[in-house]
């Protein structure tokens, strides 16, 4: 910490639940001060009710309830609702929001054509965020942030939307027709028909594809502030609207860092085994700081520990993949490598564990998703945790527009040349 009263420590938060947060300015009221913490490792912008993560015991809540127990008993769907609504919905209320969403799923013609105009080779995630932004055009009547009928009107278009659009993009990616939303499919049922139409005739293995989406996107529903949420809050943080704030969101994920990490993985994968499968010599050379080679998938700037979605996915990706004919080369590359980075003292000791994106590439993948539709799924499922943390933020009186400081470090006061 600097001040102008020269340097000072002070008892900071412990991010433990309960601790009292110190009010720094009031202690040094009166002093100029400002805190150098490049990427907010330690800051804190905001209070949220939402999502509640302990890294080094690697717990994840949503609104209180472990991961586990949602992933084992719950839906995306309810999931949705808890996470924006703050409680679990009951049978009636999940009956309406469904219906709700089923009935609001359509895309206007105009949006439609522009979906078709825009480069079908273009990243999907390029195309989602420019998608999801032309929203505010096209449902100007929900714009406004102070409005909470606006803003319930927007939450439910959003959530009714995004996979139809998300589809109509993919659709276009492959040179197939969009397929209209199905009103008497369940939400993710619904997202395959319009992605891949009328099944792969198996309809066993069918419900066990929308089980396994249904559950991918309830594990990727929120993650308190991660990059892409702590944008969508600083660009609602200026009354920018819902559909605004959610596009930045989007591009926010897009980053190989965020997001993007998962298509990254499965290219990882598909490296090692072109070039044999020795995953010593790729980890050795991981650990061979020349070489800048990342083992993507593993650490996380919160988990210390086992990152508690990965192992949901992990055991997802062994049911899903157990049906196909030929055992998975890269689940079982994937299973190989963790086993290897586990065992090795340079990766337990910088406590990189796999996270959230480690397994699930090799699931889209079986279930016949190209590798750039990864992100716009992982959208799909955080879509509700945008929603909720641009709601919480709206409601929050001590929310004030986002504005880091920055420490000047450029040169000092200077005249123009010849001056
Ligand atoms: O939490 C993060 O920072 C990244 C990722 O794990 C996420 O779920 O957003």
């Amino acid at each position: 910490l600097r001040y102008d009263g020269g340097e000072q420590t002070f008892p900071l938060l412990t991010g433990s639940e309960g601790d009292q947060a110190i009010d720094v300015k009031n202690l040094l009221s009166g002093a100029s001060m400002t805190t150098l913490d490049p990427g907010f490792g330690n800051t804190a912008s905001c209070r949220s009710e939402i999502t509640y993560i302990d890294g080094a015991a690697g717990i994840l809540r949503y609104r209180g309830y472990p991961i586990q127990e949602l992933a084992k008993h719950s839906s995306f769907l309810e999931v949705a609702y808890l996470v924006i609504r703050g409680e679990l919905p009951s049978p009636g209320d999940l009956k309406e929001f469904g219906e709700q969403l089923s009935a609001n799923a359509g895309i206007p013609a105009e949006m439609s054509a522009l979906l078709d105009a825009l480069p079908r080779n273009g990243h999907p995630m390029t195309l989602l965020a420019a998608a999801v932004n032309t929203l505010a055009a096209y449902y100007a009547d929900s714009v406004d942030p102070k409005d909470d009928q606006q803003v319930e009107t927007a939450t439910i278009r959003l959530l009714a939307k995004l996979p139809t659009i998300a589809a109509h993009i993919y659709r276009r990616s492959v040179g197939e027709e969009p397929i209209a939303p199905d009103p008497s499919l369940d939400y993710v049922g619904n997202l395959l028909h319009m992605l891949f139409g009328d099944g792969s005739g198996d309809s066993e293995l069918d419900a066990l594809y929308a089980k396994a989406l249904d559950l991918l996107l309830l594990l990727h529903a929120d993650h308190e502030l991660n990059c892409s949420t702590a944008t969508v809050r600083v660009v609602g943080s200026s009354d920018a609207d819902i559909y605004g704030s959610v596009s930045a969101g989007i591009n926010a994920l897009f980053g190989p860092l965020h997001g993007g990490a998962n298509q990254a993985v499965l290219e990882m994968l598909e490296e090692i085994r072109d070039l044999g499968g020795d995953i010593d010599s790729f980890l050795a050379k991981v650990k061979d700081k020349e070489s800048k080679t990342r083992l993507m998938g593993f650490g996380h700037r919160v988990y210390k520990n086992f990152d508690p979605r990965s192992r949901e996915i992990k055991g997802l990706a062994a049911d899903i993949l157990a049906r196909q004919e030929e055992p998975d080369e890269l689940f079982a590359l994937a299973l190989e490598l963790e086993g290897k980075a586990l065992a090795d003292s340079y990766f337990t000791d910088r406590k990189l564990y796999p996270n959230v994106d480690f397994y699930s590439g090799v699931i889209y993948r079986a279930m016949g998703f190209p590798t750039n539709m990864f992100t716009v799924l992982f959208a799909l499922g955080r879509l509700p945790g945008w929603i909720a943390h641009w709601r919480e933020q709206r409601k929050d009186p001590a929310t004030r527009i986002a504005r880091p400081r920055q420490l000047y470090t450029g040169p000092t006061e200077r005249s123009y040349p010849g001056q």
